[in-house]
């Protein structure tokens, strides 16, 4: 910690470097660039099911088509990398999961999709059984309990069709224990030692992803909640725990979700461990942001302090459904 020296006023006027836009650039503390941007998408496999999501106004689930032209524009925009959601069909979901490692489900169609238009383009998947589990969790329920390590065994399936789909970034959001490990191991012995893993470290068990769940299909399906393997939104120390778990077991960057209630959890796990540190504005967010924007209750700019802030409480980059938008206002 620095300590300020305050001279007295009229020595100290604060407002002098306040007063211009260059002057106040110039002192900025932080900034926010495009290159701090992660952009989540949502593809589909079902016919019609493409289009806007209506808890998620301008966000629409893609066709693979869509998904093409979706890393053409983060390519052309210089996002640095897109994340993958699928919306699969309903009706192929099972309690066992097996699509989730499925070479041609609809993830690993798109991270082959878009990798075909776009090779440079960060491709990151989202680890967890939820897309093609039928009752909407993150892992294999058995007489209403989630099964931890069958589960690691399964998301390690998972994670190898995807690496062999030529994902790059590996983003485990199942909050299972021991899967970064397990995900490390078989990612070194099957010959994909330089894929990456992001894990969703400090994923807290939030209302706020509401949206999400309607977006991809899942939200009539969750049987309970997932309280029993995401954090209590009211346990700092636990998060704190969870990121540092992670790190042992060699995660290379760590992620903090949700976000903006959680920037204390941001600063927190940046200033203790000094690495990769990302944070997911989550669909709720998006949508109490972009519903106010909409109805002219906030104006836009509520949009880029909302990202600028998780640059001030030390996040390295955002996945953030506003990725495009911001990155089309910086162009300019
Ligand atoms: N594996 C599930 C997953 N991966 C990303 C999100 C939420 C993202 C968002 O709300 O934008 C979720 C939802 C959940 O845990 O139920």
């Amino acid at each position: 910690m620095t300590t300020p020296i305050i001279a007295p006023f009229p020595a100290t006027r604060l407002r002098r470097l306040r007063r211009t836009p260059s002057i106040r650039a110039m002192v900025s503390e932080v900034n926010l660039t495009t290159d701090n941007l992660i952009w989540p998408i949502f593809v589909t496999e079902i016919a019609g099911a493409e289009g806007e999501i209506p808890s998620m106004p301008g966000v629409e689930r893609l066709t693979l088509d869509g998904a093409k032209r979706a890393a053409e524009r983060a390519a052309q925009l210089g996002i640095p990398a897109i994340c993958i959601f699928p919306h699969s069909d309903q009706d192929l979901k099972t309690e066992t999961c097996e699509r989730a490692w499925d070479p041609d489900n609809i993830g690993n169609l798109a991270i082959r999709a878009v990798k075909e238009v776009a090779p440079d383009l960060t491709v990151m998947t989202d680890i967890a059984l939820d897309p093609y589990n039928a009752n909407g969790h993150d892992g294999i329920v058995v007489d209403g309990e989630i099964l931890n390590d069958e589960t690691v065994e399964a998301l390690v399936k998972m994670a190898l069709a995807q690496a062999d789909a030529g994902a790059d970034l590996l983003g485990p959001s199942d909050m299972m224990d021991g899967r970064i490990a397990a995900l490390r191991m078989a990612l070194e012995s099957a010959g994909h030692k330089n894929v990456a893993i992001l894990s969703y470290a400090a994923k807290f068990a939030s209302a706020f992803y509401g949206p999400f769940r309607d977006a991809v299909g899942a939200s009539g399906r969750l049987v309970g909640d997932k309280k029993t393997y995401q954090v209590n939104p009211a346990n700092r120390d636990e998060a704190i725990r969870c990121v540092a778990r992670d790190l042992a077991e060699g995660a290379d960057m760590v992620m903090v979700k949700p976000g903006m209630p959680y920037l204390d959890i941001c600063r927190a796990v940046k200033d203790q461990f000094g690495a990769p540190t990302f944070a997911y504005q989550v669909s709720g967010e998006y949508a109490m942001l972009e519903g106010a924007i909409r109805n002219g209750w906030l104006s836009r700019d509520a949009m880029f302090e909302s990202l600028l802030c998780f640059r001030r409480a030390g996040c390295d980059g955002v996945l953030t459904y506003f990725a495009p938008l911001v990155a089309e206002a910086l162009e300019k």
